[in-house]
């Protein structure tokens, strides 16, 4: 069937909207309207070739919600009609990962970046309207298209009544964030954290450290209605510069330093992660949960804290979450009013304005853009 999307055609590039083309579900798939989708920045990182798409055209998005419109042959369990959000890791619940409770490691993550089929890496099911050229889906969803066709492990289904509209950044930023505090960094009650960048993600990472009972959540962000926004949402001060907030953590624990750090901005370096794991004391966690270009960046960090401190640094896919599990999980705190979801979203896009939405981001005037479809 036809549809239009927001893709990239090279990289460095900007989003634009195509025509495009999309085959028939096959066993296992669905096709699925979306309603909205969130705007990570990791799409972003496809734009500016930070990271790198497996093949151009590459349709962006993944942190969507929508409606199922068509079921492929021999797969029980989804209906047309089902609401669901999209995973950006899927979860097959056969391999060793998914059995053992770690579907954000599960194998078929492993190939997104080609944008193909999981199971078959030179078979895609999008095409360009104009001339039929294959296009890459982003994680195998390329939510910024009005309808796209995905595998049903990369899908979780919700309750109808719920605001797809809000919903759509547990595909995403809200599991990554709120993850890399409470599960990959361990946060206890009584901690103190330092988060840095209180963008989509960090935002999410400060309101983990706050339900997991931090005593003191330091949000460090140059912008200052984030920082406005991440005392709102339980950070206990926010700073614009690293260093303010490395000397602060100092200053509570008697020189020693913050129980746990966490890196969520946009644009890495090892500068960052650097100060991430300075901020830490003796036996602390640093987690990274930025990305940018894996194989450009390396973190001078002196091994004599490394080894003699006991001081940890730990990356984190998807803040350690498992979509099947956690997504229904961040559902009900969102329902019990503890998870504010709504508060994160800055403005609303069209599809056409994916590109603008971008330089909105870029430029610090949004935490959250959601691009809506009719
Ligand atoms: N590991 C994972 O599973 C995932 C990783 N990501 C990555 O996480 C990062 C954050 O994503 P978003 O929140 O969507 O981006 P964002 O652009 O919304 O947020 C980044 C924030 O960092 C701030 N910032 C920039 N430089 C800073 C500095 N030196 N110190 C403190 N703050 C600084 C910015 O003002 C911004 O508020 C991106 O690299 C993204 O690709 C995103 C999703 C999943
Ligand atoms: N590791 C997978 C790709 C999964 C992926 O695309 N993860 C992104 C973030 S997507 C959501 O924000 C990421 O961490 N990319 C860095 C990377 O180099 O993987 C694969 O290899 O296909």
């Amino acid at each position: 069937m036809k549809t239009r999307g927001s893709v990239i055609l090279s990289a460095p590039g900007r989003y634009e909207t195509v025509d495009l083309e999309l085959d028939e579900p096959r066993q296992g798939e669905i096709m699925v309207k979306m309603v909205a989708t969130g705007m990570c920045h990791s799409d972003d990182h496809f734009a500016t070739g930070d990271m790198h798409a497996g093949v151009f055209p590459w349709l962006g998005g993944h942190e969507g919600a929508g409606i199922v419109e068509k079921v492929g042959p021999n797969t029980p369990g989804w209906e047309v009609g089902d609401h669901i959000i999209t995973s950006f890791l899927p979860s097959c619940g056969k391999c060793r990962w998914c059995s053992a409770g770690m579907q954000n490691l599960c194998d078929l993550g492993s190939t997104l970046l080609q944008g193909a089929r999981f199971d078959d890496p030179t078979s895609y099911r999008v095409h360009l309207a104009e001339d039929g050229r294959p296009v890459g889906q982003m994680c195998g969803l390329g939510t910024f298209a009005e309808h796209t066709l995905i595998s049903v492990d990369s899908a979780v289904k919700v309750d109808k009544d719920l605001p797809l509209e809000t919903v759509c950044l547990l595909g995403c930023a809200v599991g990554t964030g709120w993850g890399s505090s409470v599960n990959a960094g361990n946060v206890r009650a009584g901690d103190v954290v330092v988060i840095f960048g209180t963008g989509g993600v960090g935002m999410n990472a400060v309101q983990g450290a706050h339900h997991a009972g931090a005593d003191h959540v330091i949000a460090v962000d140059p912008v200052e209605f984030k920082r406005e926004k991440a005392l709102e949402l339980g950070a206990t001060i926010a700073f614009a510069e690293p260093w303010e907030a490395i000397e602060y953590a100092r200053s509570l624990t008697n020189g020693q330093g913050a129980d746990v750090s966490v890196v969520t901005v946009g644009i890495i370096d090892g500068e960052v992660i650097a100060q991430a794991f300075a901020a830490i004391r003796k036996g602390g966690t640093c987690v990274v949960t930025a990305v940018g270009d894996m194989n450009a960046i390396g973190a001078p960090i002196p091994l004599v804290e490394l080894v003699t401190y006991q001081k940890r640094i730990q990356g984190t896919h998807f803040g350690h979450c498992s979509p099947k599990g956690d997504i229904p999980r961040q559902i009900q705190m969102f329902r019990n009013g503890t998870l504010k979801l709504e508060e994160l979203i800055t403005k609303r896009y069209t599809l056409d304005q994916v590109a603008e939405a971008y330089d909105d981001m870029r430029a610090g005037k949004i935490i959250r853009g959601v691009v809506m479809f009719d």
